[in-house]
């Protein structure tokens, strides 16, 4: 992974070498505490180690009685994203569903949409108590029942040491896989909770996990030295200075699920005591016809992290004597992309929007491997840098009690609050 900082410098935001500089001895003393966190395995700290802590082994064998047409993961947030981002960026031959919301259509749509007896379910809870999941899993269990299929054959659990689905797993005797201690789910693509799904759809998990172990042999003591650092540091910097919005701007289909898996990386880790930068998910060469007015236009209040891979496969353009495109025919989409992600980056840069680039060698094992580190690796640093409480996240905790008690789980004075809610209706 590679990462370009220099246009976030002498932007509208006012961002200088210098200030990078003089921010360098914290992103030292930061990289010390993360060092001394990882030793010691600390909870969060802990996913920082996974490129050796994570045993390919269980995971393989739990994949291996299958062969199925389909898998269908059921979990929410972390346990949902990491595998996505994965299967949607490199899986091959297997078509990979997520049931990562409870959308009642939506559900139907996909579980009429699959073959039961041809799919592999993955449901995957840490805590075993998530609602989404749960009640997923049970209409999934009815769907497979009212197939003639045996659910206890086709299911592998992905939990914590105890809960619902542990207990589940220990009395069907169903394939469990454990989720890593000291790992917050939104830092466990790289474990069991992202590559059961990613060995199902053919990945390389040694070979993703030899990405990730190369962006951590890259951890410095200065931003100057790491391509994570150089971006946590930068991204915080720019925050400081009032860059709100962390627009992220992957020119590659495959890895448009990858800024669905960054927004609540960053956001869950980093939207913390008022403070935070909020990650807005974009597309490159699409949001050239959207958002991109905003960005360049709107409030300097934002970053853009352009995110490609150097190499990709090609299409060519066929020759055109259509007026005014005949400069297209006889090049190719790839060159097209290439040009087009070039002037983005330097439209913003002239109209002093800070943006970034991130760039990745190919789509594949090691390219995902050294970017999913890397943004992790970012992110636990902007936590230091920023104080902030990184491997919490308290405030989804009121919803969900909110939504519990209005569903009778329980006596919650949240569910009090939605009751009284001012209306003021607009017919
Ligand atoms: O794996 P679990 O415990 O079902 O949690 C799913 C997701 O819900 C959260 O705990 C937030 O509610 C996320 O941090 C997590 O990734």
């Amino acid at each position: 992974m590679n990462v370009d900082i220099g246009n976030a410098l002498d932007g509208d935001l006012g961002l200088k070498r210098t200030d990078l500089d003089a921010l360098d001895d914290g992103v030292a003393d930061a990289h010390d505490r993360i060092e001394r966190g990882r030793a010691e395995a600390e909870h969060g700290y802990a996913a920082l180690n996974l490129p050796e802590t994570c045993d390919p082994e269980p995971i393989r064998r739990a994949a291996g009685g299958f062969d199925p047409d389909h898998l269908l993961t059921v979990g929410i947030g972390g346990s949902a994203l990491g595998a996505a981002t994965l299967t949607d960026a490199l899986g091959e031959g297997v078509d990979c569903r997520y049931l990562d919301n409870v959308d009642p259509a939506w559900v139907r749509a996909i579980l009429d949409d699959v073959d039961l007896s041809s799919t592999v379910v993955n449901v995957v809870s840490r805590s075993g108590t998530t609602a989404e999941t749960l009640s997923n899993f049970l209409v999934v269990r009815e769907a497979m029942a009212a197939a003639g299929v045996d659910w206890t054959e086709r299911t592998v659990v992905t939990t914590g040491e105890s809960g619902n689905l542990r207990s589940m797993a220990d009395r069907h005797d169903l394939p469990a896989l454990d989720v890593p201690h000291g790992v917050p789910g939104r830092f466990s693509a790289l474990s069991t909770v992202g590559l059961f799904a990613a060995e199902v759809a053919g990945v390389d998990l040694d070979a993703l996990l030899a990405g990730a172990a190369a962006e951590a042999d890259r951890l410095a003591g200065s931003l100057f030295e790491s391509p994570a650092y150089a971006y946590g540091a930068t991204t915080y910097a720019l925050a400081e200075r009032g860059a709100a919005t962390n627009a992220v701007m992957p020119y590659a289909e495959s890895l448009e699920r990858f800024a669905e898996w960054f927004a609540q990386l960053w956001a869950e880790s980093l939207g913390k005591d008022a403070r935070g930068q909020t990650p807005a998910r974009a597309l490159g060469a699409t949001d050239q016809h959207s958002q991109l007015q905003l960005y360049r236009a709107g409030p300097a209040d934002k970053l853009v992290t352009l995110v490609r891979p150097r190499e990709a496969t090609d299409v060519d353009i066929p020759e055109t004597d259509l007026e005014g495109l005949s400069y297209l025919g006889g090049s190719s989409l790839g060159s097209l992309l290439d040009a087009e992600f070039r002037a983005t980056e330097a439209s913003l840069a002239a109209a002093g929007r800070e943006n970034v680039r991130i760039e990745i060698d190919r789509v594949d094992e090691r390219g995902l491997g050294e970017l999913l580190y890397g943004m992790e690796a970012a992110c636990v640093l902007y936590g230091e840098l920023a104080e902030v409480s990184t491997f919490t996240q308290p405030a989804v905790e009121w919803g969900k009690k909110a939504a519990r008690g209005l569903l009778g789980g329980g006596e919650f004075s949240e569910a009090d609050a939605v009751t009284g809610k001012r209306r003021l209706e607009v017919e």
